[in-house]
Order: structure tokens, then C-alpha cells, then sequence
């Protein structure tokens, strides 16, 4: 039998050997044979990213990705001393993705399904309470990621399945059968419906469609019945059903008109539940009697369960006031449809008196089942594995790009002053907490670890944040909030006294889809302005017309770009700023 330190000391032997070959990033990837298969995938997708080394068969960058991916297994087993020096071989960049890539693999829809939906016989626990199916199970759902989520639940109470439906976006079986994610579609002869709609992340009459189909068999469920309902980010484009006399056109102008003015989600939600049947606890109400169990992956920031795709399974009373002040607050209120205005001037209340109510919402179950923290986490793990002090400052950034990518900017400065950071440096950064929504106790937090890591030298930390920034669109270009802010961290970096390898900073949307682009994000350092400069690309430039895809795309190949494809969950974008580690030299080999 081989020794279990002489296979994992091959593996090292071969890190060695392919260690001069610069690494290409998508190739990384949880399992050896996706790894090869996302590398050239990958390209695919892409004709403007162009890689040479990259034709035909595995390249040496899969195989590198194959190294490192059967080192996770082993990694736990292997001595302290072979560990460290598989890990602090492999360089910033391959890790920082390879956390990304965790991330994401820990938010997958099949894997937060079977998370949320425990059965044991026929008795299904979810949150803490228990159901029993008696072949009276019926589906619906809607959103992003709903399509693998609804593939999971049908394999774990498939049998006790009378129907389903589900509203998908537009062409998502086809690009998933692409990416040959063959677990997030539907068996062949399966009960569930799948309907696509909503192109451009916009409710259109497919979507509508689909909504009346949901709203058909929700509405002739009994108190015998069981409704199981998917709802991820995206969920209320592709559930549209307009309060007549509102028609979807109207609807429709009404939500695009408050999302180009930059309305929040929770004000754009709050408008959208107030104009819809099946918003704000609709859906629910028309189910009712039937007990209804919601699962919920979360793209929102604090995982609220009323403004998740409009929160149709959350009993939500809507205040015309409040609404009022949100389309004054945009410069609607002056030349809304004159449906809209009748709905909203209405008295009735929208549901029965509180006692009634009450009586309803015991029949439904709303359950959080993943979400931007749970991505963080999972990252944070990997991270230690792969030789960090890993550190989450928030799952919630939010505000304008160029005030994020200025607090990572000066995170980084703190993280790497070589002596004790100047006074005035915590202050600065506490000051954009609030305009980049992280408190001050994380941004103390933060600092404590940061510090700690450079009390031994340069540090070897990797600090963690989740969110959603968002971008003032000035200019006609293709990117999106992740790309322009990987760029615009990288060029605040620039300058600064930094240790010779780093720090890397990395942003990625975990649907991987960063905007209208190809591309997930983007992964930066110091050396971006530089590296860009001498191949005659000017950063500024690119930056004013928000085109940060076509930078990445034209700077060395494309390499920095950040492209999983696909990935079919949906818990808003990953940062992560990467102090490198102190070098360790490895003796022996
Ligand atoms: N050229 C661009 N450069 C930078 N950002 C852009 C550009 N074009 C669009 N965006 C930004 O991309 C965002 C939309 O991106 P995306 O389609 O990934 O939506 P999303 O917010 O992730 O949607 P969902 O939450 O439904 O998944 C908007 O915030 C928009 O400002
Ligand atoms: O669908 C929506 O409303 C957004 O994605 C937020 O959940």
C-alpha cells in the first residue's frame, strides 16, 4: 500500500514542477473534472478572452486546478509542514479564487435545499417543525436559482409530488445545459412545469403567464394540502400580476422609471407589493387553507423576508403614505397611470382584520435557507485552509462604488503600514461606515485582526464582505458593479508602501453574472495601473465610461476577469482583500 504522506509529497512534487506556469483562474474549481471542464468552457463563453496555452486537451493550468483541488480532501490528513508547503506555493490569486469558488459552492441550490428540507420517512422537517406528506404535495416558485432548487426538491419528495410550476429567467435550461449542470434541471416525466420569462430581468407576458398559472393551482388547494414554495432573487420579475385595473405595461414603466432614478430595493419592493395580487403575502392568501412552507435563498441585505422577491408569502400591509413618498421622492407622483393612482387611492384594507390574519399566517412557514452570511462563512473556512486568518467585516456593503473600493483601499494601507498605522488611519476608515452600511464595531473588528496580522510581519489575513454597491451609470460601456470596483480598488492601491506580493483584491457576483457581461468580477492588485499602462490601456478612461469588462477583457488576455459561467444561485457579490502570508521556507524538498 502507498503511504498516504508519499502521495500527497508526489502532489507536491508536481505543485513544484507546474508552479512557473502562470496559473489561468477560471481553471479552479471544486472537483478535478469540472476543473478541466470549466477551463475550457470558460473560453467558450468568451471570444474575446483568448488564452493560448489553453486548446484542446487539459492544459497544465487544470491540472494545476486538479493539484489543488484533491489537496482539500487530503489536506485535514497531511503533516502541518507538507500542508503549508502545497499551500504557500500556490499563489495569491489561485487562492483568492479558490475562496470565491467555495463561496459559491456553498450557496448551490441542490446544497441549500437538502440544507432546509430534512425528511425522515414521510415526515419532512423543516426550521424545526415537522409535516407529514400524504401524496398531497404541490410546488410553486420563482426566481434565479429556483430551477436547481426545484431539481433538489423533487429528488427529496418527489414521490409525495401531485404538481408544480416554477417561472424561470428566459433561456436559463438551455444556458445551464451549456454549462452541463445537468443536476439543476428537471428529470424527464417530471410533475413541475417549468416556465421562462422575465427577459433582461424585466416582467413580460411569459413571466405573467407563468404568474397566472401559480396563482391557478395555489388557488384550488385545500387545508389537506401542502404548498411548497422556491423563492430566490429575481422572483419579482418573474411573478408579475398586476392589481387590475393596472395592466403589465403600466406596471412594468412604473418599476423600470423608479429603478433608473435609483431607487433602493426596499423602496422599489414596497412599490411593486402595493401594485401586485401576489406581493407582499398574496400568494399566500390565495392558498390559504393549505399549509404553505417557503424556502428563501436570499439576495437582499439582512435577509428580509417581506422585500425578498416582494415577499409573496409574508403577510405585508401596504401604507399608501409610504408609497406617496417613495414616487415623490423619485418625481412619479406627478405623471403616474391613472390605474395606478386609483389603486393606490383606495380605502379598503388590502387584508381581513387582525384576528383572521393571524389565523392565516399560522399556516405558513417562511424559512431563510441561504443566504450572502452562509457563502462568507463557508468562504472564511476555506480560507484557514488555505493558510489565512480569515476575518468577515459584513455581509452587507452597500453605497457607491467609489466609496467601497476607498475603504478597501485604506483597509489594505492599514493592513500593510510596516510600522504602526498612522493615527489618523481609523478614523478615516470608520468614517465610511455609513455610506458604505458597515458598522463601526465590524470596522473595529476588522482592524483588530488586520492589526494582529501585522504584528507578525506582513500578515497573512484574508479579509471577507458581501453586499451589493451600486454604480452611477455615467458612460455607454459594458461592465458591472463587481469588474468596476475590482478596478477602481486596484487603482487606489497603486502607490502605496505594499509587501512585494500583494495585497490582491477580489469581487465576484455569486451568479456570475457581473451586469450585462460574461464575467463574474474581477480579481486586482497594485500592479493593475502599471500593467495596463504598458499595454496601452488607460484605467481612467475605461472607468468614466463604465466599461470595466472591456479593460479586463483587452488587459493580458483577459486574465483578471473572473469567469465561473452560470452558476445558478444568487446571494449578491463577494469581496475579498488578501494580505499576503509571510513566507515560510520549506526545507527537504
Ligand atoms: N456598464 C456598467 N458598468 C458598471 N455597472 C453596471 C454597468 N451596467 C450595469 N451595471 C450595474 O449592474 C447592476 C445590474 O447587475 P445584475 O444584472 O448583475 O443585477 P443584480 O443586481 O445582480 O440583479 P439580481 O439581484 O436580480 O440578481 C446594476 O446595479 C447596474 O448599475
Ligand atoms: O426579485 C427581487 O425583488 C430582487 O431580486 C430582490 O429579492
Amino acid at each position: 500500500m502507498v503511504k498516504l504522506e508519499s502521495i500527497i509529497t508526489q502532489r507536491v512534487h508536481i505543485q513544484l514542477e507546474l508552479s512557473s506556469v502562470p496559473i489561468l483562474p477560471h481553471c479552479l474549481s471544486a472537483d478535478p473534472d469540472s476543473a478541466i471542464h470549466s477551463s475550457h468552457t470558460a473560453h467558450r463563453g468568451n471570444p474575446e478572452v483568448h488564452h493560448t496555452r489553453c486548446t484542446g486537451a487539459p492544459c497544465k493550468d487544470s491540472l494545476m486546478a486538479c493539484v489543488v483541488s484533491l489537496y482539500r480532501p487530503l489536506s485535514l490528513l497531511a503533516p502541518v509542514g507538507v500542508r503549508r508547503a502545497i499551500v504557500y506555493r500556490m499563489s495569491l490569486d489561485m487562492r483568492a479564487r479558490e475562496v470565491f469558488a467555495t463561496a459559491i459552492e456553498a450557496v448551490q441550490p441542490d446544497i441549500v435545499v437538502r440544507r432546509g428540507l430534512e425528511r425522515t420517512g414521510d415526515t419532512l422537517l423543516v426550521n424545526g417543525r415537522s409535516f407529514t406528506l400524504k401524496n398531497n404535495l404541490h410546488l410553486v416558485g420563482f426566481g434565479k436559482a429556483v430551477l436547481g432548487m426545484a431539481a433538489e426538491a423533487e429528488r427529496i419528495v418527489g414521490d409525495h409530488l401531485v404538481r408544480g410550476v416554477i417561472s424561470v429567467p428566459h433561456g436559463i435550461q438551455e444556458t445551464i445545459r451549456q454549462h452541463g449542470k445537468d443536476q439543476m434541471l428537471l428529470k424527464d416525466g417530471s410533475h413541475i412545469t417549468v416556465m421562462e420569462g422575465a427577459k433582461h430581468n424585466l416582467p413580460d407576458a411569459d413571466a405573467q403567464r407563468a404568474a397566472e398559472c401559480i396563482k391557478e393551482l395555489v388557488s384550488t388547494l385545500t387545508e389537506n394540502d401542502m404548498l411548497l414554495v422556491l423563492i430566490s432573487g429575481g422572483g419579482s420579475a418573474l411573478l408579475p400580476a398586476p392589481v387590475p385595473p393596472i395592466s403589465l405595461q403600466e406596471k412594468q414603466d412604473v418599476t423600470r422609471r423608479l429603478a433608473g432614478a435609483g431607487a433602493t430595493i426596499q423602496e422599489l419592493n414596497s412599490v411593486r407589493r402595493a401594485l401586485s395580487i401576489l406581493k407582499g403575502g398574496g400568494l399566500a392568501h390565495c392558498a390559504h387553507p393549505a399549509q404553505v412552507v417557503a424556502l428563501v435563498l436570499s439576495d437582499v441585505i439582512g435577509d428580509p423576508l417581506d422585500l425578498i422577491a416582494s415577499g409573496p408569502t409574508v403577510w405585508t400591509e401596504v401604507w399608501p403614505e409610504e408609497i406617496w413618498s417613495v414616487l415623490e421622492r423619485y418625481g412619479l407622483s406627478s405623471s403616474l397611470p391613472v390605474s395606478v393612482k386609483e389603486v393606490l387611492g383606495r380605502s379598503a384594507p388590502r387584508w381581513e382584520k387582525s384576528g383572521e390574519q393571524s389565523d392565516r399566517a399560522a399556516h405558513v412557514l417562511n424559512a431563510v435557507i441561504g443566504s450572502n452570511s452562509i457563502a462568507l462563512e463557508c468562504a472564511g473556512r476555506r480560507a484557514r485552509e488555505l493558510g489565512f486568518r480569515p476575518v468577515v467585516l459584513s455581509p452587507g456593503v452597500c453605497g457607491d462604488v467609489q466609496s467601497v473600493s476607498r475603504l478597501y483601499g485604506l483597509l489594505a494601507r492599514f493592513a500593510c503600514s510596516r510600522d504602526e498605522p498612522p493615527p489618523e488611519l481609523p478614523a478615516e476608515i470608520l468614517k465610511l461606515g455609513p455610506e458604505t452600511g458597515v458598522e463601526s464595531w465590524d470596522l473595529c473588528r476588522a482592524m483588530q485582526v488586520l492589526g494582529e496580522g501585522r504584528g507578525e510581519g506582513w500578515g497573512a489575513t484574508c479579509l471577507l464582505a458581501g453586499g451589493e454597491p451600486t454604480v452611477q451609470l455615467t458612460g455607454k460601456g459594458r461592465g458591472g458593479r463587481n469588474q468596476e470596483l475590482a478596478l477602481r480598488v486596484g487603482l487606489e492601491l497603486e502607490g502605496m508602501e505594499l509587501p512585494p506580493k500583494g495585497p490582491l483584491f477580489l469581487s465576484g457576483g455569486t451568479d456570475g453574472q457581473d451586469g450585462p457581461t460574461e464575467a463574474a468580477g474581477a480579481v486586482t492588485d497594485a500592479g493593475l495601473g502599471k500593467e495596463a499602462r504598458a499595454q496601452g490601456l488607460d484605467p481612467d478612461g475605461f472607468l468614466v465610461n463604465n466599461d470595466s469588462f472591456t479593460f479586463f477583457s483587452r488587459l493580458s488576455g483577459g486574465q483578471r476577469l473572473l469567469l465561473p459561467g452560470l452558476t445558478g444561485t444568487n446571494v449578491m457579490d463577494v469581496h475579498m482583500l488578501l494580505i499576503p502570508p509571510i513566507p515560510i521556507v520549506v526545507s527537504g524538498r
